[in-house]
């Protein structure tokens, strides 16, 4: 990570390009609650344009359940991975192996529960995954973290806490947006597509990491400190007028965003 000055975002990207995005905080402003957050139709049909424009290399790369995405974005679903890559929709209308939640988490859950659940304090059950909200009670951040690292010490190995926006989340240690993106590229839609990643968070970073090692474009929404992204953006309007830019010079016909030797892939 650095805090080197960053380079202004290029206008559009050069030669076929994939496209992977960050959900909360680059697409989506935050709400108080997940649940409070709202996708208009406007965003819907970007998305829908850009997915198109790039013969489907394009894919939800986010914290929340893919079931989450689905309701949230209804009727339009994308491919996706989430739960930071621990679920996956290969395909438009693939199935999505839901991950289930491990008795340990079960336990974990009810106990943090117990002591912080109120109005004011979301505990978001996510399978694997647990995710304490705290943005209405920011006072309770330091406990909810001091729970979950305590709880560390009794589950079995491979669980890691890490800080989220207004909260804190515990998760397998291979739940990692870098091996999720590398995943998509693997498929024959993003084939010889370089991957550009928009992020906005910690769990980020690690994305970030693994598209500027395969020459990508890295881009962070509104960042707070160090990054390893080497573009930024100011805030989740600047990366909406971004990606409204790329969509609109496609439509003018005059960037190369789809290959037209690439076959659409299922
Ligand atoms: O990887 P992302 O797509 O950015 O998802 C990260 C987490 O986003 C959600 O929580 C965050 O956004 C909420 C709505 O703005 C906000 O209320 C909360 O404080 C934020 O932490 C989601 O609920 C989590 O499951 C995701 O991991
Ligand atoms: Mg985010």
């Amino acid at each position: 990570m650095s805090l080197l000055p960053k380079l202004p975002v290029p206008e559009l990207p050069t030669g076929p390009w994939a496209l992977f995005l960050d959900i909360d905080g680059t697409l989506l402003e935050h709400a108080a609650h997940p649940d409070a957050v709202v996708v208009g139709d406007e965003l819907r049909t970007l998305l829908a344009r850009l997915e198109l424009q790039l013969d489907g290399a394009l894919a939800f790369i986010t914290g929340r359940s893919i079931a989450a995405v689905d309701h949230l974005f209804q009727p339009l679903r994308l491919r996706a991975a989430g739960l930071y890559g621990l679920e996956h929709r290969l395909t438009r209308d693939g199935p999505v192996e839901a991950a289930g939640e491990p008795a340990d988490i079960a336990a974990l859950a009810e106990e943090i529960e117990a002591e912080l659940g109120s109005s004011d304090v979301y505990i978001e059950r996510k399978g694997p995954i647990l995710a304490v909200h705290t943005r209405a009670a920011p006072q309770l951040l330091q406990r909810a973290t001091q729970l979950v690292e305590q709880a560390l010490g009794r589950l079995p190995t491979g669980y890691r806490v890490l800080a989220g926006n207004a909260g804190v989340e515990l998760m397998p240690l291979d739940a990692a947006k870098g091996a999720a993106i590398r995943r998509f590229l693997d498929l024959p839609a993003f084939e010889g597509r370089r991957p550009v990643f928009l992020g906005d968070d910690t769990s980020d970073e690690n994305g970030f990491e693994a598209v500027n090692e395969i020459d990508g474009m890295s881009i962070r929404i509104k960042p707070h400190g160090p990054t390893a992204a080497r573009h930024v953006l100011a805030d989740v309007g600047e990366a909406l007028a971004w990606l409204g830019a790329v969509c609109k010079r496609n439509l003018d016909g005059s960037t190369g965003l789809v290959d037209p030797s690439h076959r659409r892939s299922p």
